[in-house]
């Protein structure tokens, strides 16, 4: 239903459009095309996060302008403006990924103040690699504005020998090559294929966990979390948005009307069941920080037990997210949810219709797939992702259990400071099947920025000992890590946490089942360490890294920089 003559929905874009003394500020939106009906339109900024310094980034820009004509269509006054993103796979394994996830409030700032400086009514946020769906749902969720998110799509698979390769195919060949089980030829050969395109790495990894999260928590519109990048649809899907929250608008349907705490319980099941990156925890957090929901670790571990793992999605299992697109998407998979009673159907979206009303419109998993599983014959009875309190993480960690038979794992702590002196270790074979490799000191104030440590876990799996070597760290795990990894063990190392504490050869217990982590020392032993253990100052102290570690709050409440302390 497009605007009336007399239909107003101008809100605070009236700072400008209207008055005498913003007549000068009118003159410079006329220089970018604004004309007198404009100025009677509801002023709808268009976050692109288009870039090319990634494949998840390099056609949005094309989306942004489809966004910009759908608010144009529908009555609205669009604007298209940029912000950054950084690339996950590309910043892996080097001081890059230091920078990783302090860009997730770079974005949202970004486009806090970009929408708040020019008064828009409403927005259409589109993101592409793993922090720009948290960053822009941040964002959305500060402002409280009519926003609609959409995702700029998964990549497709790529092709090598008859098989499907992605990204961390390219991360494992790492350590097979060391293991000599590839040669120059064949590692340039899948240097060369792993990725074919535009779209964001193809597996379960965390841009395709967040963006089924986003659908999930009502944010964004059906199907547009599993719709591949270069897909027709893609481009529909943004002139949709366009559409939608002009409607928003006109309803005034706020994010927080809709990113509620059932909304992110919705999010936690549609991740459990996807079994998703470990990401999504710190992610979720943050996003319900910003739209002022409590959203506690607890939550996760509420939902996980009630919840089956459910999705045969790489990195532990066979498909990519557009093995899933063909068979339903995730709209299938929330209906398969909905009809078992373990998503909330009454919970409002940014369609103005509820997840039940949109989810009676989506089709069933096409029968006979074997994407998802069913629920007699889930590949875990629960959620993967495990929430691990002890002696060691009293604020707690995360592990990722899919993919693994072994629920308990105790060995002998391999301690470093440091991701690279953990890889010098590996690469040299001085860690060993049994071993608990401990990797500290890049927590969020520690790193600073809280790395991924998808390169260690590749070179794991690449020399086989997948599963056999334990990994925990106050670090993080990329969507693509698997194996037996703890990661965003919390209180971190830099601010005294008990992970700081370890000395080589101290025997660790890692219990996914009593959900605990536990080193075998005792509380006097504890209180000695700590006695003498003394506090290192912070690696970087200005600019970027050094503003984000010192205002960083811990991983268990999200990693934010705003904590209201
Ligand atoms: C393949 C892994 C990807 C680049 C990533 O960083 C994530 O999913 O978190
Ligand atoms: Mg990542």
């Amino acid at each position: 239903m497009d605007m009336s003559e007399k239909e107003d929905l101008r809100g605070r874009s009236k700072d400008i459009s209207e008055g005498v003394n913003r007549m000068p500020n009118r003159a410079m939106l006329r220089a970018v095309g604004f004309q007198d009906e404009d100025f009677k339109k509801p002023m709808v900024g268009v976050a692109s996060t288009w870039s090319e310094v990634t494949p998840c980034n390099i056609h949005i820009d094309q989306l942004a302008r489809e966004a910009k004509a759908g608010v144009k269509q529908h009555g609205g006054a669009p604007l298209i403006f940029n912000t950054i993103t950084v690339s996950d796979g590309i910043s892996m394994g080097h001081e890059g990924m230091l920078f990783s996830l302090p860009s997730r409030e770079t974005i949202a700032d970004s486009i806090e103040l970009v929408v708040n400086a020019e008064r828009f009514d409403g927005l259409v946020a589109i993101g592409g690699c793993d922090k720009n769906t948290p960053a822009c749902l941040m964002a959305i969720g500060r402002m409280n504005l009519p926003s609609v998110y959409v995702y700029g799509g998964t990549i497709q698979p790529g092709k090598l020998h008859g098989k499907d390769v992605d990204v961390v195919t390219a991360f494992e060949a790492v350590g097979k090559y060391q293991e000599g089980q590839l040669t120059d030829e064949e590692l340039h050969e899948v240097e060369c294929s792993v990725c074919p395109g535009a779209g964001a790495c193809g597996g379960m990894y965390t841009a395709n966990t967040m963006a089924s999260a986003a659908e999930a928590m009502g944010m964004a519109l059906p199907g547009s979390s599993s719709t591949p990048a270069i897909a027709p649809n893609k481009a529909v899907e943004c002139t949709e948005a366009g559409k939608a929250v002009i409607e928003l608008l006109r309803k005034n349907i706020r994010p927080r009307d809709i990113m509620t705490l059932k909304a992110f319980e919705n999010a936690i099941t549609v991740v459990m069941a996807l079994g998703g990156s470990t990401n999504a925890l710190l992610h979720l957090l943050a996003i319900a920080h910003s739209a002022g929901v409590k959203l506690k670790l607890d939550d996760f571990e509420r939902v996980r037990s009630r919840v089956p793992h459910l999705a045969d999605l790489k990195p532990s299992g066979k498909y990519v997210m557009q093995d899933l697109n063909d068979i339903g998407g995730v709209p299938g998979v929330m209906k398969l949810l909905l009809e078992k009673g373990l998503l909330h159907g009454d919970c409002l979206t940014v369609t103005g219709k509820t997840l039940a009303e949109n989810l009676a419109d989506a089709e069933p998993l096409d029968s006979g797939q074997d994407v998802i599983r069913s629920f007699e014959q889930p590949l875990k009875p629960t959620g993967p992702l495990v929430v691990l309190k002890g002696n060691l993480a009293p604020e707690g960690a995360v592990a990722k259990m899919s993919g693994l038979k072994k629920l308990r794992f105790s060995g002998p702590a391999r301690v470093y400071d440091s991701e690279q002196k953990a890889a010098d270790a590996i690469a040299r074979d001085d860690i060993k099947k049994g071993d608990v490799l401990v990797i500290r000191y890049v927590g969020p104030k520690g790193g600073p920025g809280m790395p991924e440590m998808l390169s260690i876990t590749a070179m794991i799996s690449g020399k086989g000992l997948g599963g056999e070597v334990a990994l925990m760290t106050d670090g993080r795990f990329s969507g693509g890590s698997h194996g037996f990894v703890v990661g965003h063990v919390t209180p971190e190392a830099q601010v005294g946490g008990p992970i700081g504490l370890l000395q080589e050869g101290d025997i660790i217990t890692i219990d996914s089942e009593t959900q605990e982590m536990n080193v075998e020392i005792s509380a006097q032993e504890f209180e000695a360490r700590l006695a003498k253990w003394v506090q290192p100052p912070l690696k970087v102290r200005t600019g970027v890294l050094g503003k984000y570690a010192r205002l960083v709050s811990s991983a268990s409440q999200g990693a934010v920089t705003d904590l209201d302390l």
